[in-house]
C-alpha cells in the first residue's frame, strides 16, 4: 500500500480486489470515516489507530484474529465476513458498533457472544456460514445473550423468538410455575382420578392453608414448627418431599421426606405433586398426600417454600395464605447462613440475591403475598406470626392475648403496624379477597363436589380478570342495574325498592347458584355481574374464604363491599324469562322475594349446627376447626355494614 498522508482530507476509500497484505499509510487520513481494503490477502488488523472510520470492510481477507481496533472509537459499520476469525474478542471496547458482519469466518462456539454482550448499539451480527450454527439452539441463544439485537444472520429477530429465548433461559418465576403447574396437572390427568375427599374445596371454602415464603434459611421451617406446635388443634406442618440429603438432626418425614431422584421422578410421573421447584440443584416438591394427610386429621396445613412455589400453587385450586419471611438485614442474614456452616459461598450468595428477588415481586405485585413479617429476630418474628394467626383464627382478644373462643370483635391488635415493612394485606381488597368473598357469598351446600371445585377455579379467575372499580362506578353500575330491572319490570322505582328492601330477607339460596355467579343467563346488563354485585345481591355478609383463616380475617371487613353503595338482592322475578331451575333452590319450591326463608349463613356455616356431610365436601363440622359460632350469626340488617363477617 502506498503512503496516503498527503490526502488528509480524504473521506472515503476504496482498495478493493488488491494484493494488500497489510494496512499502512493511513496514519494521517484525520478525516477517513469509510474504509474498504476487501478482498486483498491481509492477514493481520493494524495500521488503524485512531482513525475517524465509521465504516470498514475488510471481507475477503485471511485475517484470524480480530485487533487492534480498539482505538477505533467511531466505528459503526464493521464487515469481517470470509475471513478465518474463531472469536469475537476485540470488539468488545467498540462501543458504537450497530452492525458485524461474520459471515463465514470460523466462530464455533455461542459463548463467543458474550464479548459484545456489552455494545449496548449492537443491532444486526451476521454469523451464517460458521460452525456455530450447528450448535442445538443457536439463535435462541445468541438472541437470549445480545438481547438488543433486531436482526441475525440477515433475518429479523422477532419479538416471539425473544421472549422464547428469555423464556429458555432465565425463565421468570411466572413461567417456571406455569410449566411446573402444567407438568403436575397432565402427569396427575394421566393417573385414575379420584376426589380428594378432605382437600376438595367447597363453594364457599378452599382447604385452609397457611404457606410460609421466604429466603432460605430466614426461619420458615423453624416457624413452621412452632406454629404447628402451639396451635396443634389448629394445624400440622405438611412435609415436602426433597432430593437433598438429611441435615444433621433432621428426621425423615417429619422435616422432609428424603427420597432420591429417581424416587422424585417416579413421584412427578405418578402424578403425586401439586408442584415442584429445583433449587440449588435439589429437587423440592410438595405432594397432594402431605396435604390430605393434615386435612384428613381436621387440621389446616402449613407448609414452607420458595417464591416459584408460591406462584406454580398459586395456579392450582388451593387457596392458601401466603406470609412472606424477609429479612431486612444482609448481613445479618449472611452472617446467619455461614453460621449455618454448611451452605457454599455460592449458595450463600444466591439466597442472598434472592431477597431481592422477594422484595420486587412483593413491590411489583401488591396483595401476593397476604402478608410480610420481617424475620430478622425470630422470636419477635414468631410473635408478629402468631398474633396475625391468632387474628385469622378469631383467638385474639382485646387485650392481645390468646382466648378459646372466639371474639366478637376480631379487630387487629395493632402488632402487625408495628413493624414497617408488615403490612396487613388482608384488609386491602385484593384479587384473592374479591374471589373469596364471591365465592362465600355464592356458596350453595347442595352444591355437586366437583361443580364446587370447578366454579371456585373459574371464581378465582374471574376476580382476577375482573379489573378493579372505584365506589363511583359501582355506584354508576348499580343505578343502571336498578334503572334496567325497573324497565323490565314495568315496575315503579318506589314499588320496586319497597319489594327489595335489604333489610327484610337474607338472600334466598336459589341467588347463589352456580349460574348466577358466571354470570350466565342473567338479565343484568353487560358483564358487571362482578364479585361485589354477586356478594351483595345475595346480602350475605362474609369474611374472607380460607375456611380456618377466613372467618376472622379483616378482608372483608376492610373491603370496599362493606362502604360502598348497597345492592339490592337480585329481583327472581326479573328471571321469568330464564330457566329458573338454573338459579333456584330445589329445597325452596315457589321461593318468592318476600317469602320467609331459611337463613343462609345456617348453609354455610361449616363449623356449626346440623351441616349436611356431603361427599368431597372439607366442610365438614371437623374442617376448618375454627372456633364456633364465628358464621352462626342471625341475618344481619340491610346496611352496609351487612358485607362484613358475621360475628358470633
Ligand atoms: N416444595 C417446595 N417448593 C419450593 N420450595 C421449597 C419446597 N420445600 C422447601 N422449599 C424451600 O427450599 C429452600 C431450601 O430448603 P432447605 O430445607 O434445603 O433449606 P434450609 O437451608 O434448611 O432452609 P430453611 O430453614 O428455610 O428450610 C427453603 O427456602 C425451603 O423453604
Amino acid at each position: 500500500m502506498k503512503d496516503l498522508s498527503a490526502y488528509s482530507f480524504l473521506k472515503k476509500i476504496n482498495l478493493d480486489y488488491n494484493h494488500f497484505q497489510k494496512i499502512h499509510g493511513l496514519d494521517k487520513c484525520a478525516s477517513l470515516t469509510h474504509l474498504s481494503l476487501a478482498h486483498n490477502q491481509i492477514s493481520c488488523i493494524g495500521g488503524l489507530d485512531n482513525l475517524p472510520l465509521k465504516e470498514l470492510c475488510l471481507r475477503g481477507n485471511l485475517i484470524q484474529a480480530i485487533e487492534n481496533l480498539q482505538t477505533l472509537w467511531a466505528l459503526q459499520v464493521l464487515d469481517l465476513a470470509c475471513n478465518r476469525i474463531q472469536s469475537l474478542s476485540g470488539l468488545q471496547n467498540l462501543h458504537l458498533l450497530g452492525s458485524v458482519n461474520l459471515e463465514n469466518n470460523r466462530i464455533s462456539e455461542i459463548k463467543e457472544a458474550t464479548h459484545v454482550h456489552d455494545l449496548r448499539l449492537l443491532r444486526t451480527l451476521n454469523l451464517k456460514r460458521n460452525p456455530v450454527q450447528d450448535q442445538p439452539d443457536y439463535r435462541l441463544a445468541v438472541i437470549f445473550l445480545l438481547q438488543p439485537l433486531t436482526g441475525l444472520d440477515e433475518q429479523k429477530v422477532t419479538a416471539e423468538e425473544k421472549v422464547s429465548s428469555v423464556n429458555k433461559y432465565d425463565p421468570p418465576p411466572e413461567v417456571v410455575a406455569a410449566r411446573d403447574h402444567m407438568t403436575h396437572v397432565v402427569y396427575q390427568l394421566m393417573q385414575p382420578q379420584v376426589i380428594l375427599d378432605s382437600t376438595l374445596p367447597s363453594l364457599d371454602t378452599p382447604y385452609p392453608m397457611l404457606i410460609l415464603t421466604g429466603p432460605q434459611a430466614g426461619g420458615k421451617r423453624e416457624l413452621a414448627h412452632k406454629l404447628c406446635h402451639e396451635f396443634s388443634d389448629f394445624f400440622a406442618y405438611g412435609a415436602c418431599h426433597t432430593t437433598r440429603g438429611p441435615y444433621f438432626g433432621e428426621e425423615d418425614g417429619s422435616d422432609y421426606h428424603f427420597v432420591t431422584e429417581e424416587e422424585f421422578r417416579h413421584m412427578i410421573h405418578m402424578g403425586k405433586f401439586i408442584q415442584t421447584m429445583q433449587y440449588c440443584g435439589h429437587w423440592y416438591g410438595l405432594s397432594v398426600e402431605a396435604i390430605e394427610s393434615v386435612a384428613r386429621e381436621g387440621l389446616a396445613c402449613i407448609v414452607h417454600m420458595e417464591l416459584e412455589g408460591v406462584f406454580s400453587l398459586k395456579n392450582s385450586y388451593f387457596e392458601p395464605r401466603y406470609i412472606l419471611m424477609i429479612p431486612t438485614s444482609t448481613e445479618a442474614y449472611t452472617r446467619c447462613l455461614r453460621a449455618r456452616g454448611f451452605y457454599t459461598r455460592a449458595q450463600i450468595e444466591h439466597a442472598v440475591a434472592r431477597i431481592d428477588t422477594y422484595s420486587t415481586v412483593n413491590r411489583d405485585k401488591p396483595g401476593f403475598f397476604d402478608n410480610v413479617i420481617a424475620c430478622d429476630d425470630r422470636k419477635e418474628a414468631y410473635q408478629t406470626l402468631k398474633q396475625l394467626v391468632q387474628e385469622y383464627l378469631g383467638l385474639t382478644d382485646r387485650e392481645g392475648g390468646l382466648s378459646t373462643t372466639p371474639t366478637p370483635d376480631n379487630t387487629s391488635t395493632g402488632a402487625m403496624t408495628a413493624d414497617s415493612l408488615v403490612t396487613d394485606r388482608l384488609k386491602e381488597p385484593s384479587p384473592y379477597s374479591r374471589a373469596e368473598l364471591s365465592a362465600k357469598s355464592l356458596a350453595s351446600p347442595d352444591a355437586e363436589p366437583p361443580l364446587s371445585h370447578s366454579m371456585n377455579y373459574r371464581n378465582k379467575l374471574q376476580a382476577e380478570l375482573t379489573p378493579q372499580k372505584t365506589s363511583a362506578e359501582h355506584a354508576s353500575i348499580s343505578r343502571r342495574r336498578q334503572l334496567v330491572r325497573e324497565a323490565l319490570m314495568g315496575k315503579s322505582p318506589a314499588a320496586y325498592s319497597q319489594l327489595f328492601k335489604r333489610c327484610a330477607h337474607t338472600a334466598p339460596s336459589s341467588l347463589v347458584s352456580p349460574g348466577r355467579h358466571t354470570g350466565g343467563n342473567l338479565p343484568n346488563p353487560g358483564d358487571d355481574s362482578s364479585v361485589e354485585e354477586s356478594h351483595t345481591s345475595s346480602g350475605l355478609s362474609m369474611g374472607s374464604s380460607a375456611g380456618a383463616f377466613s372467618a376472622a380475617s379483616p378482608a372483608a371487613r376492610g373491603s370496599d363491599l362493606g362502604s360502598g353503595p348497597a345492592v339490592e338482592p337480585l329481583d327472581i322475578s326479573a328471571l321469568a324469562n330464564h330457566d329458573l331451575d338454573e338459579v333456584r333452590d330445589p329445597s325452596e319450591p315457589g321461593l318468592t322475594p318476600d317469602a320467609p326463608r331459611v337463613g343462609v349463613s345456617d348453609h354455610l356455616s361449616p363449623a356449626v349446627g346440623p351441616y349436611p356431610t356431603r361427599p368431597g365436601s372439607n366442610a365438614k363440622p371437623i374442617l376448618p376447626p375454627i372456633p364456633s359460632g364465628r358464621k352462626t350469626a342471625e341475618p344481619a340488617p340491610a346496611t352496609a355494614s351487612q358485607s362484613q363477617p358475621a360475628d358470633g
